[in-house]
């Protein structure tokens, strides 16, 4: 069964200084399944962002339905249910990166990564260990474990934010241009991690800009163009 199916969504912007409306997407339809990654490609400003958004609900969809597979809640539309259930689903099951750190102060590195899992119900002792990991993997610097963020680099931000989202193992991971800031080697960490999630059946939708970095790990391409989703030939996107 499809974990998620997005049927003719569309989301339009009013700004009520100027009076105008904006219609950001419309009639978006894709489905995915269990265990599938989708990379989103179009131009700036085409809408790949607003469905990211509106799938983890930070923007509330106005057109149309994101029917999601949800292990406790069962197939409920993303766009009507309550603000408490979908608070849940962004504890337990859908995670979101983006390029942009968000943090509170005073909550150090080390901390928020561990909060990730505390908030699930995981023990601090293993939440620790985990939290560890993580920040071992992406190369996050030990002497910054116990720093505020507010002060790291963008690349540390954006590594920091991979690693709070991944470690929960979400069910479905939102990748909004997670790449866009950093250098070869963290591009490479995140390949890796992106790799291992898919591996454990996460569920993947990202957004990118360098398609060689996604070509090989996508099942299926929407181009924002032309509205299609492309199943990928060999891996490679021949759109
Ligand atoms: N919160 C908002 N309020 C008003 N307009 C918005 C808002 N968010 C996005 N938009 C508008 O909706 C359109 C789509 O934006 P979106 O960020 O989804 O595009 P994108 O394809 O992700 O762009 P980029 O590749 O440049 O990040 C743009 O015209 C943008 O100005």
């Amino acid at each position: 069964m499809a974990l998620l199916e997005v049927s003719d969504f569309g989301k339009q912007f009013i700004n009520h200084r100027l009076q105008v409306k904006r219609q950001a997407v419309k009639n978006i339809h894709f489905t995915l399944e269990e265990g599938q990654f989708l990379g989103i490609i179009g131009k700036s400003g085409s809408g790949k962002s607003t469905i990211l958004k509106s799938i983890y609900r930070t923007y509330l969809p106005d057109q149309g339905t994101i029917y999601f597979d949800s292990n406790h809640l069962g197939k409920i539309d993303i766009t009507k249910i309550s603000e408490r259930e979908m608070i849940y689903l962004r504890k337990f099951e859908i995670s979101y990166v983006s390029q942009f750190l968000d943090v509170l102060p005073r909550i150090t590195c080390r901390e928020l990564v561990e909060k990730s899992l505390q908030e699930m119900g995981v023990e601090h002792a293993i939440a620790r260990v985990e939290a560890e990991s993580a920040l071992n993997h992406f190369e996050i610097d030990e002497k910054l474990w116990d720093v505020y963020p507010n002060t790291f680099s963008g690349g540390e931000k954006l590594r920091l934010n991979i690693a709070m989202a991944t470690v929960k193992q979400p069910r479905l991971l939102l990748l909004d241009e997670p790449t866009a800031s950093l250098d070869q080697n963290s591009k490479i960490k995140v390949r890796e991690v992106i790799e291992k999630l898919k591996h454990s059946g996460t569920t993947l939708i990202g957004i990118f800009h360098d398609i060689e970095f996604i070509e090989g790990l996508c099942d299926s391409i929407f181009n924002m163009n032309d509205h299609q989703p492309v199943t990928t030939v060999g891996n490679k996107y021949e759109g």
